[in-house]
């Protein structure tokens, strides 16, 4: 059980949340001497940093850049007197990778994981009526208990360093919107909904969790704001008939109004908006209200130009645009949860999403995009970090269900990319994530994971945990590449032909398959990173789903180019991208967008 709530801010006559985005002040501390000298209270001469935003891309120094290490943020917020019968949090989308929070110079809360909300309880440390400041204390280092995992070196300046155990740029800091939170004191801390269609009709089950004992009602408006259900009780079931249900790209979404009462007396209410449909998996079919839905899309990145991995609601826009002309219908949150308001925009836009923990990085690798597929193992799950690195996750699991469990646009949750899975420890490892994970979701969600090249039909041991599987496969760019894509397309054929003989009878989606392609670069005949050459390898990829009727879904890597570490395997990032990195189409966007079209 979490001990904060982490309902998404809302105001109405019982709430209040404030945005608290804007400039900030920053300051590295490459000494941890902050806390020492007393910086919990007031930065001494801090620089300006925007939030959201990661700092790194603002910087013209390479200390700046890539630091790795403590660093602080600092701001100041009038309080209203109005609040004082309120209970106060400050709320951050997320702190990567890991933080400290002080309210005037009092520790409110920590939290261990960068892609989660950090949630600190303010009211016992407010000055009601007066500025108040915020300091957070913010870490970015990695290591093997870490989510996402990896590695941090010394440098001979002094200097640490993170070295990433995957395949995207360290990007730290309060990259996701902070609020100021005001509600009362007895409250609405959680609540979650499943649905059950009944012909015409759909019985819309309600959970409400507070943390007082008062009555509950529970309220649904349809899109012409017409109550369309009521019921009381803390738990309970409504049946809303005719209903309109939420369709892959029709998205309908009623709105759910949850109140406390004390007799006529309003104590708390909390809305969001909700979709009814259900998500199946039946034999080899993913279903959505009980029809067959392929998936087309993307693996993502949070990235961008200048702010990192910020939340930019401009950077959502131009994405789902790009995504609905091209004729995708899904996203993996690949590596880690995204910013809440991506869930939010893909419930209105009818999008479908795996939803994926930060488990990345899970075979020690600094360069794991090269070693995956080579059969290297490390005997990542037979260390002493396991224990620590396994809590880590089922906290990031629970967070991530908990946070996301009522978005319509979740269909499935992915607990892993690319570990190794062919060891007893990694079935152990995984076996205790995926069942704490299915004891958490209301709807009963589909589980699975992303399997790299390495998790074979014969050798994994991990696979047999999922209800449908995910392969990250790269037949023609990383085994096979250039003239040998014949042989590539023969290899792919032989493990795929090892999957259909295990009559599994589930769906496959691919979650990962691309070539590293150059914007400017054209060549006749192709060459790998030639613009030809990542069309004929889709091409190669789409000849081979087509004739296996359990795969069910294609997601490329990647939507966009991204920011990496840099090395001899990256040209300024990685270069996956079906959009350049300012969201431009490689001419591969036009090869999808007739296929995705045509499946229709
Ligand atoms: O390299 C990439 O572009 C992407 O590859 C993925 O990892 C693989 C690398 C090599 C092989 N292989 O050799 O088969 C399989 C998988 C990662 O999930 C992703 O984060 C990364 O960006």
């Amino acid at each position: 059980m979490l001990n904060f709530s982490e309902l998404y801010p809302c105001s109405n006559q019982a709430r209040m949340a404030q945005l608290l985005d804007g400039m900030w002040k920053f300051r590295f501390d490459p000494e941890e001497k902050g806390l020492q000298e007393g910086w919990q209270h007031k930065l001494p001469d801090p620089i300006s940093m925007p939030v959201p935003a990661s700092f790194s891309d603002f910087f013209t120094t390479k200390e700046e850049r890539d630091f790795c290490g403590d660093f602080w943020y600092e701001t100041e917020v009038f309080v209203p007197r109005e609040w004082e019968k309120q209970e106060l949090e400050i709320r951050f989308g997320s702190i990567t990778h890991r933080a400290s929070v002080f309210c005037n110079g009092s520790l409110t809360a920590t939290h261990e994981g960068g892609f989660l909300p950090v949630v600190a309880r303010v009211t016992d440390h407010v000055k009601f009526g007066e500025v108040n400041t915020f300091v957070v204390k913010a870490n970015n280092e990695l290591n093997e208990e870490s989510l996402p995992c990896g590695a941090t070196m010394v440098l001979s300046d002094g200097r640490k360093l993170a070295k990433p155990y995957f395949d995207f740029f360290n990007y730290s800091g309060i990259q996701r919107s902070v609020w100021l939170v005001s509600k009362p004191g007895e409250s609405i801390e959680d609540f979650s909904v499943d649905y059950e269609l009944n012909g015409e009709d759909a019985v819309v089950h309600y959970q409400i969790m507070t943390n007082g004992d008062h009555e509950v009602s529970f309220e649904l408006f349809d899109e012409n704001k017409q109550q369309v259900a009521k019921s009381t009780g803390a738990k309970g079931s409504v049946t809303v008939s005719k209903a309109h249900l939420w369709n892959v790209g029709k998205a309908y979404l009623y709105q759910a109004v949850m109140r406390i009462w004390d007799g006529e007396t309003l104590i708390d209410e909390y809305s969001s908006k909700i979709g009814i449909r259900t998500v199946k998996i039946a034999g080899k079919e993913i279903q959505i209200n009980g029809k067959a839905v392929y998936l087309k899309g993307f693996g993502k990145h949070e990235d961008f130009e200048v702010i990192g991995r910020g939340f930019n609601w401009g950077v959502l826009k131009r994405d789902f645009e790009c995504m609905k002309w091209i004729g995708a219908n899904c996203f993996r949150t690949s590596h880690y949860p995204y910013a809440e308001e991506w869930y939010q925009f893909a419930d209105e836009e009818g999008f479908l999403i795996i939803d994926e923990v930060p488990a990345v990085g899970m075979m020690r690798s600094t360069r794991n995009f090269a070693d995956a597929g080579t059969g290297k193992f490390t005997r990542f799950f037979e260390t002493p970090t396991v224990p620590t690195l396994l809590k880590n996750h089922l906290q990031a699991v629970e967070e991530m269900i908990v946070r996301d469990k009522n978005h319509p646009s979740v269909i499935a949750w992915s607990l892993f990319n690319e570990p190794e899975t062919t060891s007893e420890e990694s079935k152990d490892y995984f076996t205790a994530v995926f069942d704490a994970a299915r004891a958490l979701d209301p709807q009963s969600r589909p589980m699975t994971g992303a399997f790299e090249k390495n998790s074979q039909p014969e050798l994994c041991k991990c696979y047999q945990l999922c209800d449908f599987i995910c392969l990250n496969r790269y037949y023609g760019w990383y085994i096979k590449g250039g003239p040998e894509i014949v042989d590539a397309r023969e290899a792919f054929l032989i493990e795929m032909n090892k999957w259909k003989d295990k009559n599994l009878n589930i769906p496959f989606v691919f979650t990962e398959f691309g070539t590293d392609t150059m914007a400017a670069e054209h060549k006749l005949p192709s060459i790998m990173w030639s613009q030809e050459y990542q069309n004929e390898y889709l091409d190669m990829n789409f000849e081979i789903f087509d004739q296996f009727e359990f795969v069910q879904g294609e997601l490329v890597w990647n939507f966009a180019d991204f920011q990496t570490t840099e090395g001899i395997m990256r040209v300024n990032g990685n270069k996956k991208g079906i959009f350049n990195r300012v969201r431009q189409p490689k001419s591969a966007a036009f090869v999808l967008k007739k296929r995705w079209e045509s499946l229709d």
